[in-house]
């Protein structure tokens, strides 16, 4: 029964610091990425001393630490030198060469460009110029990277920043690629995989035990004592390791303290986290499809149309479709399966002995939902 004492006065919080469940908020404790943090502190290495860094591919599923391992090492970076400017371009706003060039000279002059009437190269010159005077080492993080490629930039938006040197002598330009799937490289044209080699850095999904200490740590920080008890946490944990998204995990951690403030409850319960996982999950979700090609959409799509299908029906739906033979959808149909899109069991039932089936990962009603 629940008691006066449980109830939360009406000026009353659960969050101890809410700050801690923003999704900008870069955590002191990083556990579990020693290895990635340390190749980015390798590849970042040679800035120290004024040298141009290597080049970096930071790639793996939604929400494993991307973005905020390689922040966190420009954080370490900015102790030991003032020779280094960072920039976080997203290139999921920034998505042509003249935007991400804009967003550049903006953290590099300390002004935004003009907005019409300039040239991309104009911009670009007093850039490089601007590096060479002060003689300052550029690193720029193209997140999401895969954004370039839909309108024709991404060659371009390499090729200037790496081959900025041969035109501009004494210019130092490090890019740091940050994708979900890292077949994105393969997209380049020739003159720019000659000078982009990068260091590939993975970031696999998280393991139960590694999510559920990151929530544990997050909890305690975030939450007032008492609020989350072992078991909640752990139900968080069950649902953020059904996709490893750590993304969704602190949006739900937020979600449940909010449902739990609007009972007035002191303590979050199973039922508050799985309300929030209802909202916390159609937020994944769109993310997790605004990442997909035109060509694996239309498979995930049809997969959750049907429920279940063998693979050779989906091939043949997909070959009408699309033109595109039998190879490459096995190709395509492999990679979603291992980002967990799709599933694939074979049956005992075809006609033809051993089946493959398909399934999607998304329920259909969640699907019809997200194409609204
Ligand atoms: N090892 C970790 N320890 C603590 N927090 C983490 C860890 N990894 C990720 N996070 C948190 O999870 C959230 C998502 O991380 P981040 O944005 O860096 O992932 P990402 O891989 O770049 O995702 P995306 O591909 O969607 O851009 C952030 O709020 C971050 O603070």
């Amino acid at each position: 029964m629940t008691t006066e004492k449980d109830m939360l006065m009406w000026d009353e919080t659960l969050f101890r610091e809410s700050d801690i469940f923003e999704l900008d908020y870069l955590p002191d404790y990083f556990p579990h990425r020693d290895n990635q943090l340390n190749s980015i502190r390798y590849a970042l290495k040679p800035t120290v001393r004024g040298g141009r860094p290597l080049n970096c591919l930071l790639y793996g599923p939604p929400g494993t630490g991307k973005t905020s391992a390689a922040l966190k090492i420009f954080d370490e970076l900015k102790e030991y030198t003032d020779k280094v400017i960072t920039v976080k371009v997203n290139c999921q706003i920034d998505s042509t060469r003249f935007a991400v060039i804009s967003r550049i000279y903006k953290s590099v002059l300390n002004i935004a460009p003009p907005a019409s009437g300039v040239s991309f190269n104009r911009i670009f010159d007093k850039l490089a110029k601007k590096l060479i005077d002060t003689d300052k080492v550029l690193i720029v993080v193209l997140d999401d990277i895969n954004y370039l490629f839909y309108e024709g930039h991404a060659d371009e938006v390499m090729y200037s920043l790496l081959r900025a040197h041969e035109q501009y002598p004494g210019s130092k330009i490090g890019v740091m690629a940050i994708v979900n799937d890292p077949e994105v490289i393969y997209g380049f044209d020739k003159r720019v995989t000659s000078v982009f080699l990068p260091e590939e850095i993975e970031f696999p999904r998280y393991e139960w035990s590694e999510i559920d200490d990151i929530l544990a740590d997050r909890i305690q920080r975030g939450f007032f004592q008492g609020v989350v008890s072992d078991s909640v946490r752990e139900a968080m944990t069950d649902y953020v390791a059904e996709n490893g998204d750590l993304r969704v995990g602190i949006d739900l951690m937020k979600r449940s303290g909010l449902n739990a403030e609007k009972r007035s409850s002191r303590k979050i319960d199973v039922e508050d986290v799985n309300k929030a996982y209802a909202a916390s999950r159609s937020l994944y979700l769109s993310r997790m499809f605004s990442v997909l090609t035109d060509h694996e959409k239309y498979l995930a799509i049809q997969a959750a149309e049907a429920g279940e299908i063998s693979a050779g029906d989906l091939y043949e739906k997909f070959r009408d479709h699309t033109g595109i033979g039998y190879t490459r959808f096995y190709e395509i149909v492999n990679k979603m399966v291992s980002a967990g899109y799709l599933t694939a069991d074979f049956s005992g039932k075809g006609s033809k002995g051993r089946t493959r089936m398909i399934r999607s990962g998304f329920k259909k009603e969640e699907l019809d939902e997200l194409l609204k």
